[in-house]
């Protein structure tokens, strides 16, 4: 059985508002990107990393990332797409031929080996799994006016994290589908199977350091995660 990640570098990091993307910003001395290559080129069910770089930094990934941080299981460099689910599907008619798959965000460093496993148990039951956390504040729905339409029951929510794991004809035939269509709104790639596929997505646990780095003082909280 191949398991293959796919681990997404080609965002622009706009709200990050830095003029070197977020994915190569130094945390703790390293570039970011680098933290989750590293669980996945130490992961022994891990065969292979595809790595999705913004157009014309696939040089830069390749001699400042991979090469010299020794990711070996980096096969393939890759330019993304416009948005997330472009550069997704770029990675995904790459990975062609594997059978297990492992969307990741470059830009959340903190996934670790025990969530991993927690998800290739799940997508070898389930075909389809994401990891994420139960939600902690109490969400609102907001209405156009920005006035509370509505509280969803706190304990039926769970923000959702990467990787998000797939059999890999389950999530191409999704992505084939959906990007055949017009108007894509996804923000992650669950969605994708929500829509076009009749599978339900498990829900694992990841954890609450898990994070997207985003915006600045995300950057700072992951200072901390790394000084402790
Ligand atoms: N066209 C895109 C957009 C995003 N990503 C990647 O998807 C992950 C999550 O996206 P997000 O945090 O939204 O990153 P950006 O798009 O870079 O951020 P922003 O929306 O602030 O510009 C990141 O690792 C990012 O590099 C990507 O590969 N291709
Ligand atoms: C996929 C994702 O990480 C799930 O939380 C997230 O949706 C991607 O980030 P974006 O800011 O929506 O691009």
């Amino acid at each position: 059985m191949k398991s293959t990640a796919i681990v997404l570098a080609a965002g622009k990091g706009k709200r990050m508002n830095s003029s070197i993307h977020k994915q190569y910003l130094l945390l703790a001395g390293r570039p970011v990107i680098c933290y989750s290559l590293e669980t996945f080129q130490k992961c022994p069910f891990i065969d292979e990393i595809i790595l999705v770089a913004g157009e014309g930094e696939e040089e830069y990934c390749r001699h400042e990332i991979a090469e010299k941080y020794g990711f070996d299981k980096v096969s393939r460099i890759l330019p993304g797409g416009r948005e997330r689910y472009d550069s997704v599907y770029a990675g995904l008619k790459a990975a062609s031929g594997c059978d297990f798959v492992y969307i990741h965000d470059g830009a959340r460093p903190f996934v670790d080996d025990k969530m991993l496993c927690r998800a290739r148990e799940a997508v070898e039951k389930y075909q389809a799994c994401v990891v994420g956390m139960p939600v902690k504040d109490t969400i609102k729905v907001m209405d156009q006016e920005g006035f509370a339409a509505a509280t969803p029951e706190r304990k039926s929510l769970f923000m959702v994290q990467t990787p998000q794991v797939f059999a890999y004809d389950v999530i191409r035939r999704a992505y084939d589908e959906v990007m055949s269509g017009e108007n894509i709104q996804v923000t992650d790639d669950a969605m994708m199977v929500e829509k076009a596929m009749n599978i339900k997505v498990k829900l694992v646990e990841g954890s609450y350091e898990n994070i997207k780095i985003t915006t600045p003082e995300d950057l700072r909280i992951a200072e901390c995660f790394c000084a402790k």
